[in-house]
């Protein structure tokens, strides 16, 4: 059992939580269950954190802005559901992404449960300053394996990019402010196309070396597959242990489960992923969302590996964000348990 939170040692019965709450039939909430109490398959980690991302990623790329109250109260709804890290916004330019000016008021309006980290995106020294005066105590900063992505991103070379994390993960550690690091672009750019395994190591090296406790490997646009998965994390994993790696698989050509699953052969127990599917990035044109979190817990489940997540909840808030960004979700499994 590990490190696994107490929470799912208290989860009510889906069945009956199901019907109760979400008006599911018994064939559907049977479903649900029988995944959720599946033995564990073994070769796989017993446990696993889920990094919900879909406050900040999820909504990012949302072209009408997202009322900060709706913003807040989703953010608190995913707090009870289990989950041990949601990343909340980003400490970026409101020109550059209009959806997340509302930064701080959303730092701040959260309430910030203990036990629960709430990291932010921050790109700078500015960003980071905001980021910890809102009230952040984890940050991330976000670097690219591809010179095309990274410049479109955050108007920087790749070089240029680490001088600034150097300098923000730095004055982190200075504050005890932990720092994880993302590569976007470790299955293929937008712009180049193919991304070199080498290359993806080479960055997440940097990354793993100026201090960030944690490298998410990005499938950015979600054209990876389990092949292109194992190439990639066999030369990252030649640098950086396994237990410092998530993988964050958005779901563009369908293969985010695959991948994940590959990814977890390999030894790795972290996956990033955003509720109802929800996702993309505003510089990343025609990708589409993350994996969705509901999808990813029912996998797991069914695994029989411990996230300490209640599926239930989640798919609630799911509802929640849908129906206020008027949305359908892009989760395979709440569309099977609402349409049943
Ligand atoms: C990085 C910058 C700011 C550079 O943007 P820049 O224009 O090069 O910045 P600058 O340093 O030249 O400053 C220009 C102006 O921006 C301001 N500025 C400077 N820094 C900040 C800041 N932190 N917060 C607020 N304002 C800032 C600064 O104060 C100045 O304001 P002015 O004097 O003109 O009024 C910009 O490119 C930016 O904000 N980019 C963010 C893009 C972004 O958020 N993309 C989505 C997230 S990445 C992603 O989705 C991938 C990921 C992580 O999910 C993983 C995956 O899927 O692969």
């Amino acid at each position: 059992m590990g490190n696994m939170p107490s929470a799912v040692k208290h989860c009510l019965s889906y069945q009956q939580l199901l019907r109760e709450h979400l008006w599911i039939g018994d064939s559907v909430a049977g479903a649900l269950d029988s995944a959720q109490e599946s033995p564990q398959l073994s070769g796989l980690p017993e446990y696993v954190k889920i990094v919900e991302v879909g406050p900040r990623d999820g909504l990012q790329n949302e072209k009408v802005i997202v009322p900060t109250d709706v913003k807040i109260e989703f953010i608190n709804q995913l707090s009870q559901t289990g989950l041990s890290v949601i990343e909340v916004t980003s400490f970026v330019s409101s020109r550059w992404v209009p959806q997340m000016a509302d930064h701080t008021e959303v730092m701040k309006g959260i309430h910030q449960y203990p036990g629960i980290r709430y990291p932010v995106l921050t790109p700078n020294l500015q960003g980071f300053h905001r980021a910890v005066a809102a009230g952040a105590t984890e940050i991330s900063v976000f670097g690219a394996a591809s010179e095309s992505f990274s410049k479109k991103n955050i108007n920087c070379s790749i070089e240029e990019s680490m001088e600034k994390f150097e300098e923000v993960v730095k004055s982190a550690k200075h504050m005890g402010v932990p720092a994880r690091g993302y590569v976007s672009c470790a299955l293929g750019c937008p712009y180049e196309g193919n991304i070199t395994p080498q290359k993806v190591t080479e960055v997440s090296k940097r990354l793993y070396g100026m201090g960030c406790y944690e490298i998410s490997l990005g499938d950015t646009i979600g054209v990876g597959t389990p092949g292109s998965m194992k190439r990639m994390l066999e030369s990252v994993m030649k640098e950086i242990p396994p237990g410092a790696i998530a993988v964050h698989c958005h779901d563009t050509y369908g293969q985010a489960l695959a991948n994940i699953l590959t990814a977890l052969q390999m030894g790795i127990n972290v996956v990033d992923s955003a509720v109802s599917g929800l996702g993309g990035c505003p510089y990343a044109k025609g990708a589409s969302g993350n994996v969705a979190t509901e999808d990813l817990i029912y996998m797991l489940n069914g695994l029989g590996l411990n996230t300490g997540v209640n599926l239930y909840k989640v798919m609630q808030a799911g509802d929640f964000i849908c129906k206020a960004v008027n949305k359908t979700t892009n989760s395979k499994v709440a569309q099977a348990s609402f349409n049943a």
